[in-house]
């Protein structure tokens, strides 16, 4: 091949590489406007950006909003980021890795383009514990995953620990062609609120990790056998019937309601030393 057009090839090669870092920019306003929004925030409120980028939420946000903090790890964004924020404005730039930034003490809320690699890692941040001062998000996430934090099926222990605290949304699709470089796959906006009335107290969610990571070891198991090392054939009949499903049921058909008439019989039947323990380590974001 000839040398000119090899290196004119490489050269858009690289203009159209996925993004490193995740770093897809949301160019499309009327789902920023959408996802302010839905967010519901007021003056009142702090709110966080994860992965700010050049701000295309930051600033729009910024005007509905209390204070907006701005993370953001990329040096050449965050200092576009600061130049934007004038100073006395109620944008705060912090160049930070995700992993590292601390959250606020006080309630806050989150509205962001998150990369996508660090998608479980960022709602463990934030979920988990349950009683933190996390108010609710809306984020963009890949299409995949909002499909599955919002399925009926709940296979994950992890997202079942969460669904027990905070209700999942899949509120949209957002075609891959709305950000610049495209990611591979189309994206969705996801909310997440903190349930009113949760399905357990915070207080259980260390124990109840340990019901969810036990029970849920194979999700297609039958929910009389996935329980049966914890109840009693008499306890599992009684329970069953209580919560009205049937023997053979997969485990993972189970709904949060479900969970916690479980949970709530094993306080109530079970010594807590037979209790499963959870194992669980909270994971990197790589
Ligand atoms: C999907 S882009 C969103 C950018 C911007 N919010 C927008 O919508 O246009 C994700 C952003 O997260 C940043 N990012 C990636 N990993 C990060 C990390 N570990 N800590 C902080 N920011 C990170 C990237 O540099 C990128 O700007």
């Amino acid at each position: 091949m000839h040398k000119h057009r090899q290196r004119h090839i490489k050269t858009h090669l690289n203009i159209e590489k996925p993004a490193a870092k995740g770093q897809h920019l949301l160019h499309y306003e009327p789902v920023i406007h959408d996802m302010i929004g839905m967010a519901g925030v007021t003056n009142a409120d702090t709110v966080l950006d994860l992965g700010a980028g050049r701000g295309a939420i930051t600033f729009p946000l910024a005007k509905k909003a209390g204070r907006v903090l701005a993370i953001e790890n990329d040096a050449a964004f965050a200092a576009a980021l600061r130049q934007k924020a004038v100073p006395g404005s109620n944008v705060a730039v912090i160049e930070r890795d995700i992993c590292e930034a601390y959250l606020p003490k006080e309630p806050f809320h989150v509205v962001a383009n998150i990369p996508f690699f660090m998608t479980t890692f960022i709602l463990e941040k934030l979920l988990d514990p349950p009683g933190s001062a996390f108010q609710g998000a809306v984020l963009i996430v890949q299409h995949g995953a909002a499909k599955g934090f919002t399925a009926r099926q709940i296979r994950s222990p992890r997202l079942l620990k969460w669904r027990m605290w905070f209700d999942f949304e899949l509120v949209k699709v957002v075609p891959r062609r709305h950000f610049s470089p495209p990611p591979q796959v189309d994206a969705a906006v996801l909310r997440i609120r903190r349930r009113k009335t949760p399905w357990l107290q915070t207080q259980h969610h260390h124990a109840f990790g340990g019901l969810a990571e036990y029970a849920l070891n194979e999700p297609a198991l039958p929910v009389c056998e996935a329980l049966a090392g914890i109840f009693t054939l008499v306890q599992i009949r009684h329970l069953l019937q209580h919560i009205r499903v049937e023997r053979n049921t997969p485990v993972c058909m189970l709904r949060e309601r479900d969970w916690a008439a479980v949970f709530d019989t094993m306080r109530e039947k079970v010594p807590s030393y037979r209790w499963p323990k959870a194992t669980t380590k909270k994971r990197s974001a790589r």
